[in-house]
C-alpha cells in the first residue's frame, strides 16, 4: 500500500484524475512533463487499461515517453501524429485569463509546441499555483548555447527598455553544470516578480536572436482543472467563462501504481 499523500501531491493526483476523464476513445493525445502530468501518464495508462481505450499520443520530453511507454501507451512523434485532440500538462503559473507560465521542468519548447498543435489544452494543478497577475514564478526562456551569455544581456537590456520589475536573469544549473534541455539548449530564468503585458513580453522575448522560445503560454489553455488536497477539484473553462467545483473521494489504492515511477 502506498503511503499517505502530502496535501499538495494529493491535489495534483486529484487534477491529473480528473482531467483523463476528457480523454475518449480514438483520441490523439499530447502528454505534458513535471510531476502532475506524470500523475496524469499513470491515470491514463490505468484508464485504457481497464477500458480498452485505442489512443495514441505525443510526450513532450524524454523523461514523458519513457514513463508513458513503460506502462503500456502507445507514444508516437509528434510528426507521425499531426493534430492532436488535446493535450493534458501541468503549468507553473496560471492567471485569470488562464494565461501560463510553463517551463519548471524545462520541457517547454516540446510542451508549447505541443500544446499548440492541439485541438484543446487542458493544464492540471493545485491552487498554490493561481495568481492575480504572472510573474513571481522565475519566467524560463531557452536559448541556443551558442552567445547563450550575449543574448542574456540582450534580454538584461530589453527588460530595462521596458521597465519591467525585475530584472534579474539566471542561467539555471544541473549541480555544476549548466542545464541542457532536450533539444541540449540552455535555459536563463528570468526574475521579473511581476510581468505587467506578458503578451508584448513574449514576443519581445522572441525576436531577441538567439532565443528559441519563452513560457509564456498565452491564449493556448482552454481548461484549468485544479485539484485541493483536501478533497476538492475546480473546473475553469475560459470558453464559456464557467467555474465549478466538485467533491472528491481517494483512496490509497487510487493513487497507487504497479510502477512506481514519477
Ligand atoms: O512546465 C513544466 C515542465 O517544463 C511543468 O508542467 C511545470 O513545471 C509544473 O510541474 P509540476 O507539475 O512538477 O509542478
Amino acid at each position: 500500500m502506498s503511503a499517505e499523500l502530502s496535501p499538495a501531491e494529493k491535489g495534483k493526483f486529484i487534477s491529473a484524475r480528473r482531467a483523463v476523464d476528457y480523454v475518449q476513445d480514438g483520441m490523439k493525445l499530447g502528454l505534458g512533463t513535471g510531476s502532475t502530468a506524470a500523475w496524469m501518464v499513470k491515470c491514463l495508462a490505468r484508464r485504457v487499461q481497464q477500458e480498452g481505450l485505442q489512443i495514441s499520443c505525443a510526450a513532450t520530453s524524454t523523461r514523458t515517453a519513457e514513463l508513458a511507454k513503460s506502462l503500456g501507451l502507445d507514444v508516437r512523434a509528434l510528426d507521425d501524429l499531426g493534430w492532436l485532440d488535446l493535450t493534458i500538462d501541468g503549468a507553473d503559473e496560471f492567471d485569470p485569463e488562464l494565461s501560463l507560465i510553463k517551463g519548471g521542468g524545462a520541457a517547454l519548447l516540446q510542451e508549447k509546441i505541443v500544446a499548440s498543435a492541439s485541438d484543446q489544452m487542458i493544464v492540471i494543478t493545485d491552487p498554490a499555483k493561481e495568481v492575480a497577475s504572472l510573474g513571481a514564478f522565475p519566467l524560463p526562456v531557452e536559448v541556443i548555447p551558442f552567445g547563450a551569455m550575449t543574448t542574456k544581456a540582450l534580454i538584461e537590456q530589453m527588460l530595462t527598455e521596458m521597465d519591467v520589475a525585475g530584472r534579474e536573469v539566471t542561467l539555471r544549473m544541473a549541480g555544476d553544470k549548466a542545464l541542457r534541455t532536450d533539444e541540449n539548449n540552455l535555459i536563463l530564468d528570468l526574475h521579473l516578480q511581476k510581468i505587467g503585458n506578458a503578451r508584448e513580453l513574449s514576443l519581445m522575448l522572441n525576436q531577441i536572436p538567439g532565443v528559441v522560445e519563452n513560457g509564456l503560454f498565452i491564449d493556448i489553455c482552454d481548461i484549468v482543472v485544479i485539484g485541493d488536497g483536501a478533497g476538492k477539484v475546480t473546473v475553469k473553462d475560459i470558453s464559456d467563462g464557467s467555474s465549478h467545483t466538485e467533491a472528491v473521494t481517494v483512496t490509497a489504492a487510487d493513487y497507487s501504481f504497479a510502477d512506481p515511477k514519477q
